[in-house]
């Protein structure tokens, strides 16, 4: 509906009846217009209200405008003048009244505005004109103010509501559907082993390998995840499946489960048949003893294939390491190792200090214990495997057939000329579901195997949930910071629990609870903290392996994915902060699907938050150990004399220290 009112101009030689009729059509036609409106102005509601306030307020202050300017040409029109004017003074007076008339008058205005003469018509007009700016017909003002209002309002911004109280919804985090789907793999290991013969993607040689060490069934991740990464080498190392860049893979299973197998043995068959010796293969792990133990799966795997296996962790010296990675024969650098397993720091070394490290035709880049990689990025480690990757190395002309690039969206020059696709291998016991963090990582159609996935959590609160090994039994023990020392003297003399992994929150705790088991006597203890040198750590690992040691206090270094096997009692001495070092601390025992126990000793303030921690993580129950007083009474004389001694040889050690 045209809210406009057009001029129209009548011409000069246009006779009066003429004028007459064609004022009453347009009257007529005008009043239609005004009555239309008025009928679709629905009840205002209270935004209607608020705007025609809003509204009626600019049409009053325009109106006092116009009001002061009519009575200002009023004033002047009011001289002895030609009554036509007073006339139209009149008329005008008249409107000046009807302004503030209300919207019945807007017909009469309007019939007055139609009726005068040709000037006064004029006049009238003008005035019409100027009341689309300020007033008649103010409805229509006031509907195209509102209208322009609302318009405004609709385009700027929507008024919030009120401040009233209000349950918010908790919102609900949406993931990515990779992760909101998973490949879900069977939790339970002993109840779902798969006989090697059913996995034909896996050749005779190393069928016959695993047999020889005593494997005769896959895990479930295993049986998920082999044939899953052989199927992306199914048509050579150059492409993917049907020529496209293969998906990578992340795997989320609980400690213990066999993931090490699940990586090694797809990349061993990968690389069997390959005829020049490059590094396709680059294992990343965040400590030295992870290293060293993912390594010696590879060799042991490996062995017989002529596949090179190298550990860069920092066990030896850089050029040692250095001289087990390439060799130069004849001016021509080659490389000694087809898979490499490296620690972020020592790997950045030889990236920028060894010019026999090459990278150029990485096929698998592994990353175990992924979450805590991610997390600690240092080094920037991954940001320079991808450009060792895909920049030419120093010196090469970089015209090589194999010269890649990376990774942009698919068209028909980017696939050729072929080249090896760089596919990442994720793995953790407690990978993140957090995209933000897994963006780091440049993933490329990322595909999950896991065994929670986001529906499964048992309190749906929690944003994560986590699986825990089949085999696990959990307890907490209340207990004061002075009785722990005895309660684990208790378990280890009293109840014969051995051996023990004992976790302190930090290497002087490690420390003090082994001079004083050392002082009480009967209990073969000893520690594994960064105190230590990597050699020392080794070798404390293998006695506590072969039985030599009962009780072996250690800080998270262990935590991670250390396989020690026979491990049956895990005793956090220390609560752990966070739920993941609880997970990976606990994950030490009931590994393979066997059985073990956990306890977590809890202080009367840590008891609430540590439980409702682990409950919410997933955890399938934690039940209580409670520690009777009496049962610790025949230690007490005895513990409370090795105290006193611990005192003077900590206030020694101090006194060390200050020298
Ligand atoms: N198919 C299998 N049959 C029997 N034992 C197996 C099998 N696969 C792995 N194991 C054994 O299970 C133990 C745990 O394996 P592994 O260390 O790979 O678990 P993981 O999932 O990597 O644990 P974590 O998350 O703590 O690193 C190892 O001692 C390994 O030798």
């Amino acid at each position: 509906m045209s809210l406009f009112f057009v001029k129209r101009y009548l011409g000069d030689e246009e006779d009066d009846a003429n004028n007459d009729s064609r004022s009453e059509v347009l009257l007529a036609k005008l009043q239609r217009k005004v009555k239309e409106h008025q009928s679709k102005t629905t009840v205002p509601s209270e935004r209607d209200t608020l705007k025609k306030k809003r509204g009626k307020k600019e049409h009053d202050f325009q109106e006092t405008e116009h009001t002061k300017k009519r009575k200002l040409q009023k004033k002047q029109r009011m001289s002895p003048a030609d009554p036509e004017e007073r006339s139209e003074g009149g008329i005008s007076q008249k409107k000046e009244v009807t302004l503030e008339l209300t919207v019945e008058d807007k017909d009469e205005i309007v019939q007055m505005s139609l009726h005068t003469s040709k000037t006064d018509q004029q006049e009238a007009i003008d005035k019409t004109e100027l009341s689309e700016n300020s007033k008649v017909p103010e409805e229509i003002q006031c509907d195209q103010s509102k209208e322009d209002t609302e318009k405004t309002l609709q385009s700027s911004f929507t008024i919030l509501g009120g401040f009233e109280k209000k349950i918010i919804q908790k919102v609900q985090r949406v993931l990515p559907l990779w992760l909101a789907e998973p490949d879900v793999i069977q939790r339970d290991i002993t109840s779902n082993l798969v006989p090697i013969s059913a996995v034909p993607a896996i050749c005779a040689t190393l069928k016959q390998k695993l047999e020889s060490n005593g494997i005769l069934h896959l895990f479930p991740v295993q049986a998920e995840v082999i044939p899953a990464i052989l199927e992306s080498v199914s048509h050579g190392l150059l492409i993917g499946r049907g020529g496209y860049k293969p998906r990578d893979i992340c795997v989320s299973a609980p400690t213990g489960s066999g993931k090490t197998l699940a990586f090694v043995i797809p990349v061993i068959q990968a690389l069997m048949e390959r005829v020049v010796c490059v590094v396709r293969v680059l294992v990343v792990l965040p400590t030295k003893e992870l290293a060293q133990q993912v390594w010696k799966v590879f060799s042991l795997y490996a062995e017989g294939t002529g596949l090179k296996v190298v550990m860069v962790a920092g066990q030896k010296s850089f050029t040692t390491e250095q001289a087990t990675l390439s060799e130069n024969r004849n001016g021509i650098g080659h490389s000694m190792a087809d898979i490499v397993v490296a620690t972020p720091g020592r790997l950045v070394d030889h990236i920028n200090k060894n010019d026999g490290f090459n990278l150029e035709h990485l096929r698998f880049l592994i990353i175990d214990e992924a979450d805590r990689m991610i997390d600690s990025l240092h080094h920037s480690w991954l940001s320079q495997v991808i450009k060792a990757v895909y920049k030419p190395r120093r010196g090469s002309d970089g015209v090589s057939i194999f010269k890649r690039t990376e990774p942009t969206h698919i068209t028909a020059t980017s696939l050729s000329p072929p080249q090896t696709p760089l596919q990442k291998l994720l793995f953790s016991a407690t990978l993140t579901q957090n995209p933000e963090k897994l963006q780091k990582l440049g993933l490329h159609q990322p595909r999950l195997f896991s065994s929670v996935h986001s529906q499964s959590t048992t309190n749906p609160e929690s944003q994560e949930g986590f699986n825990f090994p089949q085999g696990l039994t959990e307890y907490y023990v209340p207990c004061s910071q002075a009785r722990k020392p005895l309660i684990i003297i208790h378990f280890i003399l009293q109840l014969k629990f051995s051996p023990i992994l004992c976790f302190t929150n930090s290497r002087e705790a490690a420390h003090r609870l082994h001079l004083l088991m050392q002082l009480f006597g009967g209990v073969r203890a000893a520690e594994f903290s960064s105190r230590l040198s990597p050699n020392e750590r080794k070798r404390t690992l293998k006695e506590f392996e072969q039985g030599k040691i009962q009780l072996l206090i250690s800080t998270d270094a262990a935590a991670r994915g250390i396989d020690i096997n026979g491990v049956k009692y895990v005793v956090n001495y220390d609560a752990p902060q966070f739920i993941r070092n609880y997970i990976h601390r606990v994950g030490r025992t009931a590994r393979a699907g066997k059985a073990g126990l956990a306890f977590t000793f809890l202080l009367g303030v840590q008891r609430n938050v540590f439980l409702q921690m682990v409950r919410s993580a997933g955890s399938p129950g934690i039940q209580k150990h409670l520690v009777q007083q009496h049962t610790l009474l025949g230690l007490e004389s005895h513990y409370q004399q090795t105290l006193l001694e611990l005192e003077n040889i900590i206030k020694d050690e101090m006194a060390q220290k200050h020298f």
